[in-house]
Order: C-alpha cells, then sequence, then structure tokens
C-alpha cells in the first residue's frame, strides 16, 4: 500500500489477499497525481467481501477513476457478473481498461464515459429499478445525495449501498460555514441515520465508509 501508516501497514501485512493485477494497477494509480482519490486497500477488500457475501452479480461503481475498485468487484463476481463503471474522464478510462483485459475481466466491466447521472436515469429508463445487488458512490460529493437516492432505487431489498469519504478527513465534525462539501456530506451522514428504507453502518475504514442495505 502507499500508506505509510504502520497500522495500515500491519493491515495490509496481515489481511491483504489482491490479485496480482489489481496490484499492478494500484502500482500504477499511485504514479497519477490524483492517486489519493483511489479506494483505500482494505475498503476494497471489505467492498469484495461483502459482494461475495450477498453473491452479487450486478453491481454500479459512480466514480470509476483509474478502475480499482471496479476491477476488484468483477475479481469477486462470478463469471456472470457485470459491474457499470461511471466516469467522465476518458485519461482514467484508457489507464484502466489494459488493466481489466490483463485480468480477463473486461467482459464483465461495462464502462459508461458520460456523467454518472445520466448512466443511473438510462439504466431506470431501461427497466432495471430493483435489480442491482451492490453501488458504491464515489464520485462528485456536491451529487451524492442524488447518487444515494438513485442508487436506493436501482437496488433489490437487500441490496448494498457503499458510500466513500462520509467523514471527509474528519470536517463533516462542525463543517465550516464555507465549506458546502463537508456540509453536504454532514446532511447526508445525518439523513441516513433517520432512514428507515435502510439498515446503516458507519465505518471509520479509510475516509470512512458507509454500508446502507436496503430493506
Ligand atoms: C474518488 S475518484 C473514484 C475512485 C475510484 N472509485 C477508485 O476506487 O479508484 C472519483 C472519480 O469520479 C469521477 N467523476 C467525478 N464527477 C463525475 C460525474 N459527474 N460522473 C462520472 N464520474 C465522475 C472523477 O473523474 C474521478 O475519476
Amino acid at each position: 500500500m502507499g500508506n505509510v501508516d504502520p497500522v495500515l501497514q500491519y493491515v495490509a501485512n496481515n489481511s491483504l489477499r489482491e490479485h496480482p493485477v489489481l496490484t499492478k494497477l494500484r502500482l500504477r494509480t499511485l504514479e497519477d497525481q490524483w492517486s489519493t482519490m483511489m479506494v483505500a486497500s482494505d475498503q476494497a477488500q471489505l467492498m469484495a467481501n461483502l459482494i461475495r457475501l450477498i453473491n452479487a452479480t450486478k453491481a454500479i461503481e459512480i466514480g470509476m477513476y483509474t478502475g480499482y475498485n471496479a476491477l476488484n468487484m468483477a475479481l469477486a463476481m462470478p463469471e456472470s457478473g457485470r459491474v457499470i463503471a461511471c466516469e467522465i474522464e476518458s485519461t482514467y478510462i484508457d489507464i484502466a481498461k489494459p488493466f481489466f483485459k490483463e485480468a480477463g475481466v473486461e467482459n464483465k466491466i461495462d464502462v459508461r464515459h458520460q456523467i454518472a447521472m445520466k448512466t443511473l436515469d438510462e439504466l431506470i429508463a431501461a427497466g432495471e429499478a430493483g435489480t442491482f445487488d451492490f453501488v458504491f458512490i464515489d464520485a462528485d460529493k456536491f451529487n451524492y445525495d442524488r447518487y444515494y437516492e438513485k442508487s436506493l432505487e436501482l437496488i433489490r431489498k437487500g441490496g448494498i449501498i457503499a458510500i466513500d469519504n462520509v467523514l471527509w478527513n474528519g470536517k463533516v465534525v462542525n463543517p465550516a460555514p464555507s465549506d458546502l462539501t463537508s456540509q453536504g456530506l454532514d446532511a447526508l451522514n445525518k439523513k441516513l441515520h433517520k432512514d428507515q428504507r435502510i439498515e446503516l453502518s458507519m465505518l471509520t475504514v479509510g475516509d470512512g465508509l458507509t454500508i446502507a442495505i436496503k430493506r
């Protein structure tokens, strides 16, 4: 892992079992100036295990970046699995695709190169509401609440919505008046706490990972 925190390094040494192509993609991504956007390895491992636990075969990643977690989810699914990966930046898609091919799962990952909201609306219009098992929300924070509502529509009962960066480096605690991102994440966290449509866990792994299970 690219993190020097000794506790995280200990976790990686004693828990992480990463597919060799995932490791290659992670190391390639660490060369990118925005590499801190990549999901932490322990978060990815948890999501892969949740996917296995619920036998997920249909997932969406909202904000794919260089594809580390899209690949992680695809590898955790059976041959029939499908990941819809939403990404607006072609540079990142170009990095991701050769790794998907190298891992032999390129047919499992359907990259949609457009704004994520358009993809979610298209899936709903195509009659796919209530059919997804797992959604990972990790794109522009401004739209998180809208992504959450669309995701809730798209997943089945018992399906999981995972939301990254819910702690935003601790800034969700008493957000500054000018900090609209932290205020928005704080409002979403508070909304989910009261939301009777889901079962809820907020984990302090990475930058905060919420797990919402649709009732
Ligand atoms: C935090 S990164 C995602 C990291 C990725 N989930 C991973 O684990 O490596 C956020 C990504 O969302 C993309 N993004 C931002 N706004 C978007 C939008 N409206 N629609 C689709 N993708 C978007 C960005 O280009 C960026 O690659």
